[in-house]
C-alpha cells in the first residue's frame, strides 16, 4: 500500500520504468552516435548535436576540460595558418593604423584560424565570455565539437578537475600572432593562442606554432607541460623585443642594463615569451628578458602571462603593475616578463617612461 492509500498497480509501475528506459536509451544512443559519427570520420560535422557542451547550464566550467579545449583550438587554428600561408593566397589587408602608425594586418589566415578557435571553445562552453582578435561573423557559424577527452598529458599533470562559476570566466584568442611577419613569410614566430582568466586573473595559457608543431600549455596552480631553464641572465640580459612595434625600447633597454645588453628584435609576443622558457623548438630563439613599450592587446599576452605565471615567473607593466584580463582589450602601461628573477627589482631599475618620454 502507498502512502495516502493510493494503490500502486505492479503492471502500471513496470510500464512507467520501462518507458523511463526507452527515454534514456534515445538520449544516450544520440550522444554515442554523435560522438561515433565524429570520430569515426576523424573531423568536424558540419552542424548537428552531439556530446552535450561542457557548460551548457551556465553553471560551472572545468579549467581542465577549458584546457584541453583550448590546446585543441590553438592546434585547429593552427592548422588554418598553415594551409592559408602554403597555400600562398593571404588575401591581406589592413584593419587601419596602429597608435604609432603601422598597419595594423588581417590576412585569410587570422579569418579563417579565428573561425576555428572561437567557434570550438564557443560550442563547447556557450556561457563563457570570449575575447578574440578578429571578429566572429555570425552570418559564418559553425558546429565544432569537442570528443570530450583530455590528453593524457593534461590529466597527468592536472589530476583532479578544477570547477569554477562561468561567469568568472573571460577566454582571450588570438588566431595568428605576428601577422605582420606571417605576411613576411617569417614562419617562426607566428602563433595561435588561447588564454583563460579567471575574475581578470590569467590562469592557463596555450601557445602554439603551427609551422613546427609545438604547444607550450601551463596552468597556474595545476600544471604544465614547459618549464623554465635552469639558468638567466640578470646582470647583462639578452632581451627579446617587438622587431614591428618597438617604439623606444632599444633605448629603454640600453639605458637599464648598458650597451653590452644584447637585444633580440623578434616579432609575436607568444613567440617572446616561449624565448623566456626551455623549449624544444630549434627555430626558437633563446632570451633573459622580455620588455615592450608600446600599447598592447590583452590576447597578445594573456597566454604567455598565464604560462609564466604557472611557471613562477611575472609578466607585468613596466611599472610593475599586475594586468587584470577583463573589461578594455589594451594596456597603455608597456610590459616586462621574466622568470627566475627577481622581477621587482628589474621594475625599479627601469626608468620611468612617462617622465623619461621613451613610449
Ligand atoms: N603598439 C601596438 N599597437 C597594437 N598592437 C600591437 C602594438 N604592439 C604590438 N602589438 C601587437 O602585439 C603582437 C606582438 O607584437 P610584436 O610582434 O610587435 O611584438 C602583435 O599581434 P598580432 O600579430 O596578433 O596583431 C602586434 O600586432
Ligand atoms: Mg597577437
Amino acid at each position: 500500500m502507498a502512502p495516502m492509500g493510493i494503490r500502486l498497480s505492479p503492471l502500471g509501475v513496470a510500464v512507467f520504468c520501462l518507458l523511463g528506459l526507452g527515454v534514456l536509451y534515445h538520449l544516450y544512443s544520440g550522444f554515442l552516435a554523435g560522438r561515433i559519427s565524429l570520430f569515426g570520420l576523424g573531423g568536424e560535422p558540419a552542424g548537428g548535436a552531439a556530446g552535450p557542451p561542457a557548460a551548457a547550464d551556465g553553471g560551472a566550467v572545468d579549467l581542465r576540460e577549458m584546457l584541453a579545449v583550448s590546446v585543441l583550438a590553438a592546434v585547429r587554428g593552427g592548422n588554418e595558418v598553415r594551409r592559408v600561408r602554403e597555400s600562398n593566397v593571404l588575401h591581406e589587408k589592413s584593419k587601419g593604423k596602429t597608435r604609432e602608425g603601422a598597419d595594423d594586418k588581417m590576412t585569410s589566415g587570422d579569418v579563417l584560424s579565428n573561425r576555428k578557435m572561437f567557434y570550438l571553445l564557443k560550442t563547447a562552453f556557450p556561457s563563457v565570455q570570449i575575447n578574440t582578435e578578429e571578429h566572429v561573423d555570425a552570418a559564418d557559424q559553425e558546429v565544432i565539437l569537442w570528443d570530450h577527452k583530455i590528453p593524457d598529458d593534461i590529466l597527468k599533470e592536472v589530476t583532479t578537475p578544477k570547477e569554477v562559476p562561468a561567469e568568472s570566466v573571460t577566454v582571450w584568442i588570438d588566431p595568428l600572432d605576428a601577422t605582420q611577419e606571417y605576411t613576411e613569410d617569417l614562419r617562426k614566430y607566428v602563433t595561435t593562442m588561447v588564454c583563460v582568466a579567471v575574475n581578470g586573473k590569467p590562469v592557463l595559457g596555450v601557445i602554439h606554432k603551427p609551422f613546427s608543431e609545438y604547444t607550450a600549455w601551463a596552468m597556474v596552480d595545476g600544471g604544465s607541460n614547459v618549464k623554465a631553464r635552469s639558468s638567466y641572465n640578470e646582470k647583462t640580459p639578452r632581451i627579446v623585443v617587438s622587431r614591428s612595434h618597438s617604439g623606444m625600447v632599444k633605448q629603454v633597454a640600453l639605458q637599464t642594463f648598458g650597451n653590452q645588453t644584447t637585444i633580440i628584435p623578434a616579432g609575436g609576443a607568444g613567440y617572446k615569451v616561449l624565448a623566456l622558457l626551455d623549449v624544444p623548438d630549434k627555430s626558437q630563439e633563446k632570451a633573459d628578458l622580455y620588455i615592450h613599450v608600446t600599447y598592447i592587446k590583452k590576447w597578445d599576452i594573456c597566454a604567455g602571462n598565464a604560462i609564466l605565471k604557472a611557471l613562477g615567473g611575472h609578466m607585468t607593466t613596466l611599472s610593475g603593475e599586475e594586468i587584470s584580463y577583463t573589461g578594455s582589450d589594451g594596456i597603455e602601461g608597456g610590459l616586462l616578463a621574466s622568470i627566475r628573477m627577481n622581477h621587482q627589482a628589474l621594475v625599479r631599475k627601469l626608468p620611468d617612461l612617462e617622465k623619461t618620454g621613451h613610449k
